[in-house]
C-alpha cells in the first residue's frame, strides 16, 4: 500500500453545485462504506444504511471497522461537514435520488447465489423510496437480477458493478479503470453517470445483462491467470525451469500484461472464488461448456495441496513423512497482503489441510488480531512466537514486512529452522545465511 494509493483525489468541491445528489447506500461493508465515503467526498449528500446496529454505532463515532488506507480520514471528514451520515433506519432514504445496493451476495458450493440479503433489502426498499429514485446495483449479482429488481420495485434499476480491490478500496473507487453502467433507460443511466462526475475513467454504457456478466467475466479471468501461473510452478519444478523467469518472460509481452502472474498458494478472498463458482454455474445453466474455468478452480485446489506436499517434504525430509504432532508456524493468514480479510483465504485452506494431516498450527499476520477466530490456527501477535519450537515455517501471505524479520533470531528460536515460502517473497540468500533451509514453489 503506497502513499499514492492511500491518498484520495483532490476534493472537487462540488458541495454547492446543483448536480449534488442525495444518495442512499444500503450495506456499509467494504464496497458500501467505501462508496458512501467517496461519493460524499465527490460532493454528494450520502446516507449509509446497515442492519448491523453495532456497525452503525461505530461508524457514527467515526470508527471504521475495516482496514482500508484513507477510508477513516474520508469518513471522519465527511461526517464532520455533514455530507455523510449513517443509520439503521431505511426511512432515511425517503428523499434519496439514487440508492446503491451494496449488500453481500454469497455463493453456495454448487455455484448458486444466495440472494436472501439482497432480496430482503429490495423488499424493504419498495415501501420507502420515492417514485423517481434510481436504484443502483453495486453488489455482484447473477445476470437477470437488475431486470428482476426493476420489476419488483417498479423503479428504474441500473447495474453498476464495482471493481475495487480490498486494501486499495478508496484509491480504486476514485481512480477506476472503468465505470460500467448497465441500464435500459438513458435518463437513469445519466443519473448514475452524474454520481461519478469528477472521476476520470472511461464510461461504458451497456444493457444490464452485459454489465452483470462483465463483472463475473473480469474476476474469473483474473483467477484464470493466477491458476495458469500456479500450474507453471509445478511444471517448472518437473522440467528444471525457474517459474519467476517464466512469468517474467510472459510479463514482457504487453498482450499478456504484467499483472496477476505471481505464483502463490492459490487465489482467494471474498470475490474471486465465489464469482468463479457463480459464473461456472451460470454457464452450466445456460448449456455452455466453460471447461477452462472448471480447470482453473481445480488447479486452485491442487495448489493448496502442493503447498502441503512442499511442507511435508521440507519438514520431514520425505514425500510420505508424517506431520502428526509437528508444530508449524504460519506467516500470513489473510487472503493477500494489505488487508485484514481472511474470507476464503488460501492461507486458511492450506492451514486446514495441514491440520488434517495432524500438524499443530500457530499463525501471525499483521492484519489479523490475536483474538480472531481462525481455527485451527492459534493466532499470536508476534512473529517470534510462531517460530518458537517450530518444526517449520510456512509463508502464505506476501506481507513485505516478512522480508525484514530478524531471520537469524527466528532460526535460533526454531526447533528445525525450515521455511517454505509459498509466495516467493523472501530473499533466499539472506534467509539461508540466517540459518534456515529455504524452500519455495517453482524452482
Ligand atoms: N469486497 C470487495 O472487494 C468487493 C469488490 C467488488 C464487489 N463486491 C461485491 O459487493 C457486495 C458487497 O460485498 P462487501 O465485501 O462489501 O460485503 P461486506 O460483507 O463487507 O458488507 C456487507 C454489509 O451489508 C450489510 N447488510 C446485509 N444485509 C443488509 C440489509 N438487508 N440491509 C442493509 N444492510 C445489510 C451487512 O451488515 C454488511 O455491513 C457483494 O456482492 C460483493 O460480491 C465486493
Ligand atoms: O499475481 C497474483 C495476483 C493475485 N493473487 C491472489 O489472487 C487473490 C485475489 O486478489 P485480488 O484480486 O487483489 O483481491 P480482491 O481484493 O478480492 O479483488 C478482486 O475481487 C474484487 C471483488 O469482486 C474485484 O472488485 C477486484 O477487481 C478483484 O481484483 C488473492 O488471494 C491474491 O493473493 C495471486 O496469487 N497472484
Amino acid at each position: 500500500m503506497s502513499d499514492q494509493h492511500s491518498r484520495p483525489a483532490a476534493r472537487p468541491g462540488r458541495s454547492h453545485r446543483e448536480d449534488r445528489l442525495t444518495v442512499g447506500v444500503v450495506g456499509t461493508g467494504y464496497v458500501g462504506l467505501t462508496s458512501a465515503a467517496c461519493l460524499a467526498h465527490l460532493g454528494h449528500r450520502v446516507t449509509g444504511v446497515d442492519i448491523d446496529a453495532d456497525k452503525v454505532a461505530l461508524l457514527r463515532r467515526g470508527e471504521v471497522p475495516i482496514a482500508e488506507p484513507g477510508l477513516g480520514e474520508l469518513v471522519n471528514a465527511r461526517l464532520a461537514d455533514g455530507s455523510l451520515s449513517f443509520t439503521t433506519d431505511l426511512a432515511g432514504l425517503a428523499t434519496a435520488e439514487v440508492v446503491l445496493l451494496c449488500v453481500p451476495t454469497p455463493v453456495h458450493s454448487d455455484g448458486t447465489t444466495d440472494l436472501r440479503a439482497f432480496d430482503a433489502a429490495v423488499e424493504t426498499l419498495s415501501d420507502v423510496l420515492d417514485r423517481d429514485c434510481v436504484v443502483v446495483i453495486k453488489s455482484t449479482v447473477p445476470v437477470g437480477t437488475t431486470e428482476r429488481t426493476a420489476r419488483a420495485l417498479g423503479r428504474a434499476t441500473v447495474s453498476n458493478p464495482e471493481f475495487l480491490r480490498e486494501g486499495h478500496a478508496v484509491h480504486d473507487f476514485l481512480n477506476p479503470d472503468r465505470i460500467v453502467i448497465g441500464a435500459t433507460e438513458a435518463t437513469a443511466a445519466d443519473r448514475v453517470a452524474a454520481l461519478y462526475e469528477g472521476v476520470s475513467a472511461p464510461v461504458l454504457r451497456t444493457e444490464p445483462a452485459s454489465s452483470e456478466l462483465g463483472k463475473y467475466a473480469s474476476n474469473a479471468f483474473l483467477a484464470l491467470k493466477v491458476s495458469y501461473v500456479n500450474v507453471l510452478t509445478e511444471l517448472s519444478e518437473r522440467l528444471g525451469a525457474e517459474v519467476i523467469d517464466v512469468a517474467e518472460t510472459m510479463r514482457l509481452d504487453p498482450r499478456i500484461g504484467t499483472a496477476f502472474l505471481s505464483p502463490g498458494p492459490g487465489w482467494g478472498g471474498s470475490c474471486l472464488p465465489k464469482d468463479t463458482r457463480a459464473l461456472l454455474h451460470a454457464a452450466k445453466q445456460a448449456g455452455v461448456d466453460f471447461a477452462v474455468l472448471a480447470d482453473a478452480m481445480a488447479a486452485n485446489r491442487r495448489q493448496h495441496e502442493r503447498v502441503v506436499e512442499k511442507v511435508r517434504e521440507a519438514v520431514t525430509g520425505s514425500p510420505d513423512g508424517s506431520l502428526a504432532g509437528l508444530r508449524l508456524g504460519l506467516l500470513g493468514l489473510t487472503f493477500k497482503a494489505g488487508t485484514d480479510d481472511v474470507r476464503e483465504s488460501p492461507a486458511l485452506a492450506v492451514a486446514a489441510l495441514l491440520a488434517e494431516a495432524g500438524a499443530v498450527l500457530t499463525g501471525y499476520d499483521p492484519g489479523v488480531d490475536r483474538t480472531a477466530d481462525v481455527r485451527p490456527v492459534h493466532v499470536v501477535d508476534d512473529p517470534t512466537l510462531v517460530a518458537k519450537d517450530s518444526a517449520g515455517l510456512v509463508l502464505l501471505t506476501e506481507w513485505p514486512q516478512f522480508r525484514a524479520l530478524d531471520w537469524a533470531q527466528l532460526a535460533e528460536l526454531a526447533d528445525r529452522p525450515t521455511v517454505v515460502d509459498a509466495r516467493n517473497l523472501l530473499e533466499a540468500e539472506a534467509v539461508t545465511r540466517a540459518g534456515f533451509a529455504y524452500h519455495r514453489l517453482g524452482r
